[in-house]
């Protein structure tokens, strides 16, 4: 396997009602099929927070406008190292659309742990769900 980490900016977006965006990777995709928060790979020279806005933006929709840093989560997959760099999306303008034609839903954080979603997800879902009030 290679040594290169892929470095990913990854966004839990909240809307007012306290639900969690999430959708669905391709079956093409690397972990393809399973459930995930929208994001992607940052660039060379992008910062993080670049990153997630212009995926954000790209994938949903969504025009990120606060947000602020859950997470880092290193993970290596069979085939791929990861960094899942997390960020917590409070504000955002746009409603949500699935611009690649992904399956997207708004989920409540109690109900996340129905969907299937890659294994490096584990200590994100595990966050949310101690964070419920
Ligand atoms: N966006 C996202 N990626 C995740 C999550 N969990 C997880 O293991 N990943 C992995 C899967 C991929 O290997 C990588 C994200 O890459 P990606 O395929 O979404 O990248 P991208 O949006 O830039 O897409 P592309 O243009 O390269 O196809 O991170 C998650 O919750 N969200
Ligand atoms: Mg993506």
């Amino acid at each position: 396997m290679s040594t290169k980490v892929v470095h990913v900016a990854v966004g839990v977006v909240e809307n007012p009602a306290g639900e969690i965006l999430i959708s669905r990777r391709a079956a093409h995709q690397h972990q393809g099929n399973l459930w995930e928060f929208p994001g992607g790979k940052v660039e060379a020279g992008e910062s993080v927070q670049h990153a997630l806005a212009r995926e954000l933006l790209e994938e949903m929709n969504i025009e990120v406008t606060e947000c602020a840093p859950l997470t880092v989560i290193e993970h290596a997959y069979p085939d791929k190292r990861v960094r899942l760099d997390v960020w917590q999306v409070t504000a955002f303008n746009g409603q949500a659309k699935g611009l690649e034609g992904q399956e997207w839903l708004w989920v409540a954080r109690r109900e996340l742990d129905a969907y299937p979603f890659p294994a490096g997800n584990v200590p994100i879902l595990e966050r949310l769900l101690a964070q419920q009030p």
